[in-house]
């Protein structure tokens, strides 16, 4: 959705005013948005956003630190001329190119053609389709982590912390005064015009939420960013969305380190979650001998849940902690049914990659859920090692023993017991 078109009529558009300096010679020069109210599609934004885009001024030029939304690039204009004449741009870093961050940058590129654009390798096929045509008069310089601009006087040193939350995204780190330039990470769907977080209301919530809608699904990243930011000397932390975080930087820093580490310490075992649905209880006796088989294998904890009896987002916190899932349904009208669905759309919000997946099922007559809830499981990377266990309506003995050993299977993966086997869907579709 366009900001435009999520933005009600009602909402009246902030006074424009200036620059706001953060320290001499370094301003923010974004724009506010306080009538957005969706982003991305992915999240609510109850009181708009804005877009942080920074001027930085050294002795033999000024950097521009990302642009802003198309929809608001004349504010962003109009305070970068406060600032800065376009022929003193000598660098453009881009620390992440979604639209709501390269929106100007097309036009800001024809009235500063001699700057440079400061960009992350993974950033490069992104901006070529960004500019179309005017890729190839643009002159760029990848950077990577520990790479420098030098701006007189003043240093950018560059991170690569990708995928927080795209491939692309990097963050820049003003030497000599400590300021970091973090683009999504650490931001706030947050628009107030007083900027700095000691002057601004209480935004934690709304870093909390942006944490859990976009950058939840890429935890282990944001750790990995985490570890190269720490040792950096902080002054202030300069996102791109919502305050400007200059009072106690680093208590953020420890604020993102709890979002994004376990919800609770991990215990010795492997852990297994098997969540089921049935309409006749015949994948409920499956999945009551799964857990069986493997709860009697040492080293793994198993669980076992009727999606019938629960509401489905606490299962999301719970599967994003567990090793490995295996979720069962009936085949109804040739579908896995409505639940299941609904739980494994939802599992885009969380990090799924290498857990250990696995479907199983009774049906009648065609019996085509279990592959397709593989084929999902195997869109979200998990790991699928064993096919899945379709049984014909009501299990017989050998059925029960058969999912017993099914679940003793999924138990030895886990513990690293069974040799690994992936199920590739080639044979998935043959089945
Ligand atoms: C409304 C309805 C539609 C069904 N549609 C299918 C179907 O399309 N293909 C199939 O293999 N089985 C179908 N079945 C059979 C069920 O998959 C089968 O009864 C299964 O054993 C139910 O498992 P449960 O006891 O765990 O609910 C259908 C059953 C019902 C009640």
């Amino acid at each position: 959705m366009t900001a435009a078109a999520a933005r009600p009529a009602s909402v009246p558009p902030l006074p424009s005013g200036g620059p706001v300096e953060i320290v001499p010679g370094v301003h923010w020069i974004g724009a506010f948005d306080p009538g957005l109210r969706s982003f991305d599609t992915l999240m609510k934004t109850a009181n708009g956003t804005s877009y942080n885009a920074y001027a930085v001024r050294g002795s033999a030029g000024v950097a521009v630190i990302d642009t802003v939304h198309a929809d608001h690039a004349e504010a962003f204009f109009a305070r970068l001329e406060a600032v800065a004449r376009y022929d003193e741009i000598t660098q453009i870093v881009l620390n992440h190119l979604e639209p709501d961050h390269s929106g100007a940058l097309p036009e800001l590129l024809r009235r500063a053609p001699q700057a440079e654009i400061r960009l992350s390798p993974r950033g490069l096929p992104i901006l070529r389709a960004l500019l179309r045509d005017a890729f190839e008069a643009a002159r760029i310089l990848p950077v990577t982590t520990g790479a420098e601009a030098d701006l007189g006087g003043r240093r950018l040193r560059f991170l690569t912390t990708p995928n927080v939350h795209w491939p692309d995204t990097q963050c820049s780190y003003l030497v000599e005064e400590g300021i970091l330039f973090t683009c999504d990470l650490l931001g706030s769907h947050y628009c107030d015009e007083r900027l700095f977080d000691d002057r601004v209301g209480d935004f934690r919530f709304a870093m909390d939420h942006y944490f859990d809608r976009l950058m939840r699904p890429f935890r282990s990243f944001v750790t990995q960013a985490l570890d190269l930011i720490e040792p950096l000397e902080l002054s202030v932390i300069a996102p791109s969305h919502g305050p400007v975080l200059r009072t106690d930087p680093r208590g953020y820093l420890g604020r993102y380190r709890r979002l994004a580490g376990p919800r609770s310490a991990p215990g010795p075992d492997r852990t297994l979650a098997i969540l089921y649905i049935s309409a006749h209880g015949a994948t409920a006796r499956l999945a009551q001998a799964i857990r069986d088989g493997a709860a009697g294998e040492p080293g793994v904890r198993v669980s076992l849940f009727d999606l019938e009896g629960g509401e489905l987002h606490p299962f999301l916190d719970l599967i994003e902690e567990v090793d490995g899932i295996a979720l069962g349904t009936p085949t109804i009208n040739g579908d896995a049914v409505r639940a299941i669905w609904e739980l494994l759309a939802m599992l885009v919000d969380i990090e799924t990659r290498g857990k250990l997946g696995a479907a199983f099922g009774s049906y009648g007559w065609s019996g085509e859920a279990v592959r397709q809830v593989e084929a999902r499981l195997q869109g979200l990377k998990m790991r699928l090692p064993e096919p899945g266990l379709k049984v014909k309506l009501n299990p017989a003995e050998e059925d029960l023993e058969e999912a017993r050993a099914f679940g003793r299977r999924l138990a030895a993966h886990l513990t690293g017991r069974a040799p690994p086997r992936e199920v590739d869907l080639a044979d998935l579709a043959s089945r």
